[in-house]
C-alpha cells in the first residue's frame, strides 16, 4: 500500500483550476518534494490530502483512506503528523501550553527528543515568538506523536540556515526509521538535499516526477571552460550545448549530450582551466517553467 495515493484529483475555485486532474503516488518509506512557484496549487493539494475541503473531482488516499470519507480519516489522523504552511497557533498560550494541549490530543513520546533539536522559548507565550520560533513549535507538535506519514507546507520557511540542516539530518533520520514524509517547496536546493523524489506543480497540473538523481541528471552539466586569452571559440559549441555564455577568458554552458563529443570537442583547445559540475536545481527546473 502506498502512503499517499492521489488519483485524478481537481479542486476549482470557480474558473480557477487550483489542481487539475494530478495524479501520483507517495511510497512508504520515501521523502517527496511536492515543488512548485507561487500559486501552483501545493497548498491545495495538501489541505485535500487532509480532509480541510473537497475534491470537485477524483480523489486521494492517505495511509489507505479515503479523504472523502470523514471517518476513515480520523482513523488516519493518528498516524498522520502534519505542519501547515502558516501554523496558526493561538498567541494567548505559551508554547508549553501548546504543545501539552496537543500531546493531550495525539500523545508526545518524542517531544523531548525533538526539543533538543527544535528549541523554541517554551515559556514565552507564543504572540512573542519570531516566525522561526513559530515553526520550530509547529514542526515539534507535527513529529512528536512518532506518526508513520508526515505532510509539511514549506516546512523551512522562517529557518535559519543551521536550523534547515538540523531539520534535513532530522529527516534523513525518519527515512531510516521508515516513516514517510511529504512536503511543499519552492526552494529547490532544498529539495535536492533530501528528497528521493520530486513532483513539480504548475498551474494546478504535475509537470513531471521523477527521481531526484534522473531530474538532475536530465538537467545536465554546467560546463564553464577557461581558455587563452586570444583563443578562438566560436567553435566551441555544438549538440548538447545550451545556454551558451562567453565571458573574457571562456565560456559557460549547459552540457545535455554525449560526454565523448564534448571531450573531444575540448581537445581542440588550450584549455587553462575546466569547471564541470551540477547545474543549480534553479535551471533544471527552467527547462520546465521557462519560456512558455
Ligand atoms: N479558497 C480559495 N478561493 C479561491 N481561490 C483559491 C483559494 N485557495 C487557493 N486559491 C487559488 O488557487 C491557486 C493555487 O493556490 P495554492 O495556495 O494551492 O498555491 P501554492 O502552490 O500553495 O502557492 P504558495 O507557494 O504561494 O503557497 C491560486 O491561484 C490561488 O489564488
Amino acid at each position: 500500500m502506498a502512503a499517499i495515493e492521489v488519483s485524478g484529483l481537481s479542486k476549482h475555485y470557480g474558473d480557477v483550476r487550483a489542481n487539475d486532474d494530478l495524479t501520483f503516488t507517495v511510497r512508504k518509506g520515501e521523502i517527496f518534494g511536492y515543488l512548485g512557484p507561487n500559486g501552483a496549487g501545493k497548498t491545495t493539494t495538501i489541505r485535500s490530502l487532509l480532509g480541510f475541503q473537497s475534491p470537485t473531482e477524483g480523489t486521494a488516499t492517505v495511509l489507505g483512506h479515503d479523504v472523502r470519507d470523514e471517518d476513515e480519516l480520523i482513523e488516519a489522523k493518528a498516524e498522520i503528523g502534519y505542519l501547515p504552511g502558516d501554523p496558526g497557533l493561538d498567541e494567548q498560550v505559551t508554547g508549553r501550553e501548546y504543545l501539552d494541549y496537543q500531546a493531550s490530543l495525539k500523545g508526545d513520546e518524542r517531544r523531548g527528543e525533538l526539543l533538543e533539536l527544535f528549541d523554541p522559548p517554551l515559556d514565552r507565550k507564543i504572540r512573542e515568538y519570531s516566525r522561526g520560533n513559530k515553526q520550530m513549535v509547529g514542526i515539534v507538535q507535527a513529529f512528536m506523536h512518532d506518526p508513520d506519514l508526515v505532510i509539511m507546507d514549506e516546512p523551512t520557511s522562517g529557518l535559519d540556515p543551521l536550523k534547515q540542516e538540523a531539520f534535513n539530518e532530522f529527516l534523513r533520520g525518519e527515512r531510516e526509521r521508515g516513516k514517510t514524509v511529504f512536503f511543499s517547496s519552492h526552494v529547490l536546493g532544498e529539495v535536492r538535499r533530501v528528497c528521493d523524489r520530486v513532483g513539480i506543480i504548475r498551474e494546478g497540473k504535475l509537470v513531471t516526477l521523477e527521481d531526484i538523481d534522473a531530474l538532475l541528471r536530465r538537467g545536465g552539466k554546467r560546463v564553464r571552460v577557461h581558455t587563452r586569452s586570444d583563443a578562438d571559440l566560436a567553435g566551441l559549441d555544438g549538440e548538447g550545448i545550451v545556454d551558451r555564455e562567453a565571458f573574457d577568458d571562456g565560456v559557460q554552458f549547459t552540457f545535455t549530450g554525449d560526454y565523448n563529443a564534448l571531450v573531444s570537442l575540448l581537445a581542440q583547445y588550450d584549455i587553462v582551466d575546466l569547471e564541470i559540475e551540477e547545474p543549480p536545481l534553479e535551471d533544471v527546473f527552467m527547462h520546465f517553467y521557462g519560456a512558455d
